[in-house]
């Protein structure tokens, strides 16, 4: 009766009109609350962030910088309504170590990961927590710093990098035309990573870049894969049930993912039953069967799906982070020449060493001369500061709990770091954070780690990314052989910016047209020289620039030192060849060579020749002829090379002293 006469009531007073505006009055009451009571972006009625999200698709990692700077570096975040999905968005270094860190047991990468990857990683390390994921860390851990792994990773990145890449970019670059660099790059590693983990190549990287089964499958269900993340479970999840749309096509790439790694599984421990060992295979895969035989001598095999899953998690990790990464690298480089001079100075420098074999025409970095490459790590870090390969990463909270910068998580949510923010932040980085700066890691001529949790590039904690080692030997042989040889000019105009996934491809490739840089027609003349002045003892200091002295020290027709050294190193690429009073050359030259170390250090800049110049001329010229020397000083600087001789004690008797070899200088120039 009661009721009955409600909505007679309702009926007859209120009309549709009223009602919509009751909801709208609804709706603006709680956008306005929301928007005083929320730190972060706008959450709307029903639909959450979504909204503004989708606005702000086309910049959406400078959006979500500019909101937490706003919000003071952390702001809630909620899906749409029944979706699930709510948590927090952080860039505080006290809440991620707190997070990968301190309470690491609390935030596993969780259902909503693993749920995701599973068709695609199984169980593999990437998508796993708890024993599972402590078992195969350790083996992975184990397996990647044992000497065999290294000595093998070495190799065929060397392989890689000096018969396939050298050879495609050769013809790439004699084409004139323009290509996609990140798309070689994305080749290049996934053959290495392949290799590394399988012993297989599967060939990405041949001179017609052939479309291989294997790889096209394993980008499409990483590609479908991570749609998954952008769309809500109500949607995918029937979709696959159904096997409809893109979760068919997802289902297709996997089986093929699958089956190649399964046959490789299997053909490796036929091998391995036959023969009773895998000694001449050292790729992961390997190295595990070959683990399975404990130390008692039982065989506690593996199960295939455990081996599968362990590589291809693999192959997805070390696959396109540094492949994107490296494109970025050279992005940056391309916009600071000053960046990419200094890159090459460090790397002439490496290669003038004496014990370095200069008659090979095909420069092949060890590992001594790339760990040597300080200036360079420096830049390929700065480069991944503000281009992470994983610009967002992603953990669920197990029980509720406070960040230390006080925010409550409820048992559930979810808590992304946007680690590509973290670097905008100037509280975090300085106010020259938006600067492409590979100075800030280097101290006193020595690479400088960052703190973990300020750069959460590679993860951190007890999560750390066990291939760190290898992608930064990786990249770093990669980058000096191309810079070394090429010049690589971004096709103007091209857009550069990043794709919305959860790797930091570049969304439209990087176009570039490579030239062979000054350096390696250098490199190539200089061969043909070398041959010629062989016979006259020449040295080789630089790829620009030949000096050359004999080492023969006389007192009148006495030769008194058959081996005198005569070519001085006064700083970085700069040397000083002397002739006069063999120990007054070497004094002033040794005196000039503190003071330009001590200027280095003071202004925190390689030293310029025309600094060198100034500081010996005025110095000569104080001693009007009281010091004998007359010198030839050459070098590579920022500006370039430059040879210049000075003589401020006797022109005549300094030039004629030297002048077999002036003439071979000035030659040598004139030649380059
Ligand atoms: C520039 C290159 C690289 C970057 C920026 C990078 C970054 C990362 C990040 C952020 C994680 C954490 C991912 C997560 O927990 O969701 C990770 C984990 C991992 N990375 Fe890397 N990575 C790089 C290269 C590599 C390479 C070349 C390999 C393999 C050879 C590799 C193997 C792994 C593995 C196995 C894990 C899982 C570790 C674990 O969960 O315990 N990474 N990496």
């Amino acid at each position: 009766m009661l009721v009955f006469s409600v909505s007679e009531w309702v009926s007859s007073h209120l009309t549709l009109w009223d009602v919509a505006i009751a909801l709208l009055g609804l709706f603006i009451f709680s956008c306005i609350h929301e928007s005083l009571a929320n730190k972060g972006p706008m959450l709307w009625p029903v639909l959450g962030v979504i909204p503004s999200v989708f606005l702000h698709m086309n910049d959406i990692y400078d959006w979500a910088t500019r909101a937490l700077i706003n919000a003071g570096g952390t702001f809630p975040y909620r899906g749409m309504w029944m979706g699930g999905s709510y948590g927090i968005i952080t860039v505080d270094p006290s809440n991620i170590e707190y997070m990968l860190k301190t309470n690491f047991k609390n935030f596993p990468k969780g259902k909503y990961y693993r749920e995701r990857f599973c068709d695609l990683l199984g169980g593999g390390i990437f998508n796993s927590d708890d024993e599972s994921w402590k078992e195969q860390r350790q083996l992975a851990k184990l397996e990647m710093h044992s000497s065999r792994f290294i000595e093998h990773s070495i190799q065929s990145m060397q392989d890689i990098v000096h018969q396939k890449l050298m050879n495609l970019l050769e013809k790439l670059a004699n084409s004139g035309h323009c290509f996609d660099l990140q798309e070689v790059f994305l080749r290049l590693t996934f053959d290495n990573i392949c290799t590394a983990a399988l012993g297989i190549d599967p060939g990405c990287l041949a001179l017609d870049l052939p479309e291989v089964p294997f790889a096209k499958a394993f980008e499409d269900a990483t590609e479908l894969t991570l749609l998954r993340f952008l769309m809500p479970p109500f949607v995918w999840k029937p979709l696959k049930f159904f096997r409809l749309g893109n979760e068919k096509r997802l289902k297709e790439a996997t089986e093929v993912v699958h089956d190649f790694a399964d046959k490789t599984v299997r053909d490796r421990r036929k091998k391995l039953d036959n023969l009773g060992n895998l000694n001449d295979h050292s790729d992961l895969l390997s190295r595990l069967m070959e683990k399975e035989i404990d130390k008692q001598g039982k065989n506690r095999q593996y199960p295939g799906k455990f081996l599968r899953d362990f590589c291809v998690s693999f192959i997805l990790a070390g696959r396109d982070t540094t492949s994107v990464a490296l494109a970025w690298f050279f992005w940056l480089v391309h916009k600071n020449p000053e960046v990419e001079s200094k890159i090459l100075g460090e790397i002439y420098e490496i290669l003038s060493h004496p014990e370095r074999r200069t008659e090979d025409d095909d420069i092949v970095f060890t590992i001594e001369e790339l760990k040597k490459m300080v200036y360079l790590e420096a830049a390929l870090s700065e480069s991944l500061r503000l281009h992470p390969s994983v610009p967002i990463e992603m953990k669920q909270v197990l029980e509720d709990d406070v960040f230390p910068d006080g925010t409550r998580v409820k048992k559930g949510a979810r808590v992304l770091h946007c680690i590509f923010s973290m670097a905008r932040i100037d509280s975090i980085w300085g106010k020259d954070c938006l600067e492409f700066k590979p100075e800030r890691w280097i101290k006193d001529g020595k690479f400088v780690s960052a703190n973990q949790f300020k750069y959460a590039v590679f993860n951190a904690g007890p999560r750390l990314c066990v291939g760190k080692k290898f992608a930064y030997t990786q990249m770093k042989m990669v980058a000096a052989s191309v810079l070394l040889r090429y010049s690589v000019k971004v096709v103007e105009g091209h857009s550069v910016v990043p794709k919305v996934t959860t790797t930091l491809y570049m969304k439209n490739g990087l176009m570039v047209t490579l030239k062979p840089s000054q350096s390696s027609k250098l490199q190539c003349q200089a061969s043909h020289l070398r041959l010629l002045l062989y016979l006259f003892n020449i040295h080789f200091l630089f790829q620009f620039l030949c000096v050359h002295s004999h080492t023969r020290a006389t007192a009148e027709c006495i030769v008194c030192d058959k081996n005198c050294v005569k070519i001085h190193s006064i700083a970085p690429s700069i040397y000083c060849c002397g002739a006069g009073t063999a120990t007054d050359t070497e004094a002033v030259t040794d005196m000039i060579s503190s003071q330009l170390q001590l200027h280095r250090c003071h202004t925190g800049r390689e030293s310029r020749i025309v600094t060198a110049l100034t500081l010996l001329k005025s110095h000569l010229f104080h001693y009007r002829g009281y010091i004998q020397a007359a010198l030839v000083l050459g070098g590579v600087d920022v500006t370039g090379p430059h040879l210049h001789t000075m003589n401020l004690s006797s022109w005549i008797y300094g030039y004629s002293a030297i002048c077999n070899y002036g003439f071979w200088f000035t030659s040598c120039y004139d030649c380059f």
